[in-house]
């Protein structure tokens, strides 16, 4: 597992997958006109290509899993807020509104580089929110990991009236996804 997110590796260990946690420090920088698509698609495999690498280099094996998520307003991604002003920025313009989730995901086989990639899109639809509801969640700490500066898994769930697509794509990662993608690998789940 190419993360340091330990939402994702709370979902990994919840699908009984035997697996070991080893982040990457791919760069994460893309030019500015990319489509959604593709920033995930990318920096999910540059994620798990840079693992991939270092097991390959020691004579380790097995399937390195990376992925990424952005949101997605109106056409402006919205990555991790850079500091608080920028959480209270991204919540003041997605409270009230819908957007989209994207989550990239890619499985990189260390031993011969064989590479599968693969997207999830889910519509999230948020209910709207005071100036002071938005100051009193960033004073609690959560959205400053989070791409789009909120949480579904959290406190933010407070703000979701409801979404179309898969919950886990939301989390930072889709699970019916990601078994399909692992039975490419011949890992079967269940
Ligand atoms: C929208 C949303 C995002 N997130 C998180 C998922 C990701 O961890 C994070 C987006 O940042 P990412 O850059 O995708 O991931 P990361 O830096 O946390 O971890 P790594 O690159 O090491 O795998 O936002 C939630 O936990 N809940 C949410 O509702």
């Amino acid at each position: 597992m190419a993360s340091s997110s330990p939402r994702r590796q709370e979902l990994i260990t919840s699908l009984g997958l035997p697996h070991v946690v080893q982040p990457s420090d791919a760069d994460e920088t893309v030019p500015a006109d990319w489509a959604p698509t593709r920033i995930v698609e990318a920096l999910a495999l540059r994620k798990a290509q840079a693992v991939a690498q270092e097991r390959h280099v020691s004579g380790e094996d097995g399937i390195v899993i990376g992925s990424d998520t952005i949101v997605v307003l109106d056409g402006e991604v919205l990555g991790k807020p850079h500091d608080e002003a920028d959480a209270e920025r991204m919540l003041t313009s997605l409270q009230g509104r819908s957007h989209e989730v994207y989550t990239g995901v890619a499985l990189v086989r260390a031993a011969d580089g064989r590479q599968e990639v693969s997207h999830r899109v889910t519509t999230v639809h948020m209910t709207a929110w005071t100036q002071e509801q938005i100051r009193r969640y960033i004073a609690t700490g959560e959205p400053m990991d989070k791409a789009g500066s909120y949480a579904i898994q959290g406190i933010g769930a407070t703000l979701v009236t409801g979404i179309e697509g898969c919950y886990f794509n939301v989390v930072g990662l889709p699970l019916s996804l990601l078994t399909d993608m692992l039975k490419m690998f011949d890992i079967i789940i269940p």
